[in-house]
């Protein structure tokens, strides 16, 4: 049973309701977009454990330029597998604010394809493919400086309603 119709209000939790309302960000070109919220671990500022992903909406895409540091170490110099999938799943989110709904991962895969190196920047782009009801398909690419593809993410993501979250939002308040 899916909840995507489901407005109900969200005054009642201030912390639910400016992440939501963030969600219903106009994207212009080239915008530096906002965070999901401060804690998210892809790109929360607040976040010390997360990656402080920065992405810009880029035509029907967006784009991000970034690099991974010792936290994200997995075998030495190189990114940890999962630090990667995590920081395609959040750009992904951000390309949300370009599709204009709330949506949340239902299947993320992910080709490595090449070494992710620490302390190296790369360009992250991410797009939706096509649109069917609530699926939505998503494709990322992770470019490094020589313009050679190292990863690729598909994904699909299904639109959800506020209360998708609304009604987790106790959990959600109790782990901050
Ligand atoms: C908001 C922005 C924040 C961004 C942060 C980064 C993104 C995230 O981290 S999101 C967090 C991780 N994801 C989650 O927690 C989601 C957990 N999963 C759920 O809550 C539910 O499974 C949910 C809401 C996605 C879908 O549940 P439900 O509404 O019951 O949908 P369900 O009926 O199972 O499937 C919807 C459709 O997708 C299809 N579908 C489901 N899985 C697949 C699949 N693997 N392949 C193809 N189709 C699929 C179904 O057949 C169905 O199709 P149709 O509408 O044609 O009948």
């Amino acid at each position: 049973m899916h909840d995507a119709q489901d407005t109900r209000p969200t005054s009642s939790n201030p912390y639910m309701s400016d992440w939501l309302s963030s969600m219903q960000t106009t994207a212009h070109d080239s915008a530096l977009l906002p965070p999901h919220h401060g804690d998210c671990l892809g790109c929360g500022p607040a976040n010390q454990h997360g990656h402080h992903l920065r992405a810009r909406r880029h035509g029907d895409g967006v784009v991000a330029a970034h690099v991974f540091d010792g936290r994200h170490v997995g075998a030495p110099g190189i990114a940890h597998g999962g630090a990667v999938a995590t920081v395609l799943d959040d750009l992904f989110g951000f390309a949300l604010y370009v599709v204009g709904e709330l949506a949340v991962t239902r299947k993320l895969e992910v080709e490595y394809l090449a070494p992710v190196l620490l302390q190296t920047e790369y360009t992250l782009h991410a797009e939706m493919l096509s649109r069917n009801g609530r699926k939505l398909r998503l494709r990322a690419r992770v470019e490094d400086q020589n313009g050679q593809v190292v990863a690729t993410a598909d994904a699909l993501f299904i639109v959800v309603g506020p209360a998708h979250f609304t009604s987790r939002a106790p959990v959600i308040q109790a782990r901050r």
